[in-house]
């Protein structure tokens, strides 16, 4: 296949990432559903597939997983910390204090309203969602022109820059359902993200996996799943100690694509009589969300589990995930960090990064 590769340079679906952890996992046609309702959509063929009373045995003899058996609840004992109050302005002690356990943020380039201190145009809002386990966000992390530069490389196949890949998830719960779209871009191909991931959290270029571009079309998800690696795949790089993606167009109230929390609330106490609200982060373009799926020990952070959200119209996002140690890059064909050394480092001048 790879001499296939080589004599019809168009062909740029690539057949593995090599990650895939099921074949279940894998992309499949997306039916036609009704446009709209995320509702409608969320109601479709999953709600038939869990209401289905034909007993489905496994290989084994035993009841396939069900997301409750793979995903147990969270029970009161796991302790958690959302924001003190709803309406609280940045607080740079409160995020000094979340931040403590993780991966370091570049606090010293905001001020102590969290707005950026760099020259260039652009300036970031920092936002602490929840305190324990932190999530943060950051408005304007990408302008708009950038927002339209990086959606479009997902157009068609993609280009030697970004391949489609058919099966990028690391999760080993074969019970998550991913419809979307991947494709794994080359470090030098995204600068811009890379030099802004760089300005905003400690991390050296080695530590970052294939930088990914994903797309939703309508009743496309990325069920509920963890961002860790299984076990077996640690060697590369160690665990994924954090999770940076930017949300490259908006969806609307209504319009679904949220990235949700299952097991994080809004608030710490909710009001009498009311279920407290649970984390959902909205696309917005140029904001980006970050957070935690391990400790910066490496610990795997069980309170973490989120969802990409079924998305009503399309979604369009760029994500990064950071690794504790030297990631060693698979796709496209030598693909490396230190390719992008000097683009990034032009970047930064552009950005006004640079001192
Ligand atoms: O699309 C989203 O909102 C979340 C994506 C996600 O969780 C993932 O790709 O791991
Ligand atoms: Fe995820």
């Amino acid at each position: 296949f790879a001499i296939a590769h080589r004599h019809h340079p168009r062909v740029r679906i690539a057949l593995s990432a090599g990650f895939g952890a099921s074949s279940t996992a894998r992309k499949k046609k997306t039916k036609k559903k009704k446009k709209g309702l995320v509702a409608a959509l969320e109601g479709g063929e999953i709600q038939s597939k869990k209401d289905s009373r034909t007993p489905q045995l496994d290989r084994f003899g035993l009841p396939p997983p069900t997301e409750e058996s793979v995903f147990p609840a969270l029970d009161d004992s796991v302790l958690r910390a959302p924001l003190p109050r709803l309406d609280a302005a940045f607080n740079k002690t409160l995020v000094e204090r979340a931040i403590g356990d993780h991966l370091g943020i570049n606090l010293e380039n905001f001020d102590d309203e969290g707005l950026s201190t760099h020259r260039g145009e652009g300036t970031w809002q920092l936002n602490l969602l929840h305190c324990d386990p932190p999530v943060f966000s950051i408005d304007d992390f990408f302008t708009s022109e950038e927002c339209q530069e990086y959606m479009e490389m997902t157009a068609g196949d993609g280009s030697d820059d970004a391949v489609q890949v058919l099966s990028p998830t690391f999760s080993a719960a074969s019970i998550s359902r991913r419809t979307s779209t991947t494709w794994f871009c080359r470090y030098k191909g995204v600068p811009t993200l890379l030099a802004k991931a760089q300005r905003l959290l400690d991390v050296d270029l080695s530590q970052i996996e294939e930088p990914q571009l994903v797309r939703y079309r309508t009743g496309e998800e990325f069920s509920w799943h963890y961002d860790e690696i299984p076990t077996k795949q640690l060697a590369n790089g160690g665990q994924r100690l954090a999770t940076l993606l930017v949300y490259l167009n908006d969806m609307d109230e209504g319009m679904g694509g949220a990235t949700i929390f299952r097991d994080l609330h809004v608030e710490s106490r909710a009001k009498v009589g009311r279920k407290a609200k649970t984390l959902s982060v909205r696309p917005q373009a140029g904001k980006a969300l970050l957070f935690f799926p391990a400790y910066k020990d490496g610990r795997p952070d069980v309170r973490t589990l989120h969802k990409g959200e079924i998305a009503s119209e399309t979604k369009k996002i760029a994500q990064l995930w950071i690794h504790e140690g030297v990631y060693k890059a698979s796709v496209p064909d030598e693909n490396r960090q230190q390719d992008a050394e000097e683009l990034v480092l032009r970047e930064n001048e552009r950005l006004g990064f640079a001192i």
